[in-house]
């Protein structure tokens, strides 16, 4: 199989990109992984223009947490757009799914319940090889993508 990388992405070159406020919130399980995607969303961020005291990046104990804490940075009105990165890695009983689905569900709930976007970067694997390869392995990292989809949604709000 062709290796690709889902985190090609070109430099988005947005205006004022230096004044956008972005919230990061990280959940600490498989923080291997984790750390991982919020580096990528930070290095794509500055070098995009952003400036890092423009950056709060706030840590949650798992995925399941990202949806309180997502919702109150985006109810606090400060935030151009949230960031909410997880790894959800599949065990033995049907739990992955519940968590996967409420987290999927609580980020939409902030981006249609406040005005702030919110974007997912949740890593939903079967193992923890896929998500090795999609933070920084030979399928790119998911966190580039959404720091790029971050700004995007911010430049697109700003064009309202
Ligand atoms: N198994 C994983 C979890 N489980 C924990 C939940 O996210 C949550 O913290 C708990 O249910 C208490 O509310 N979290 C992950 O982020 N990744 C996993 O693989
Ligand atoms: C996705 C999870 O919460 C995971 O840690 C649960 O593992 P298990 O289904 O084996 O209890």
């Amino acid at each position: 199989m062709a290796t690709v990388n889902l985190s090609d992405y070109h430099p988005l070159q947005i205006d004022d990109a230096d004044s956008f406020r972005i919230g990061i919130v990280v959940s600490e399980w498989n923080d291997f992984v984790t750390f991982n995607l919020r580096d990528a969303a930070l290095e794509v961020l500055t070098k995009e223009g952003v400036s890092l005291e423009n950056i709060k990046i706030f840590k949650v104990p798992g995925a399941f947490e990202l949806n309180y804490a997502s919702m109150q940075l985006c109810k606090t009105g400060y935030f151009d757009a949230i960031i909410a990165i997880g790894c959800v890695i599949r065990g033995e009983t049907p739990h992955f799914d519940y968590v996967c689905s409420a987290v999927a569900q609580g980020i939409k709930d902030c981006n249609i319940l406040t005005d702030v976007p919110a974007i997912f970067c949740l890593l939903t694997d079967d193992t923890k090889e896929q998500s090795i390869a999609r933070s920084g392995g030979e399928l790119g990292n998911k966190g580039v993508e959404a720091a790029a989809t971050a700004l995007q949604m911010i430049d697109f709000k700003r064009k309202l």
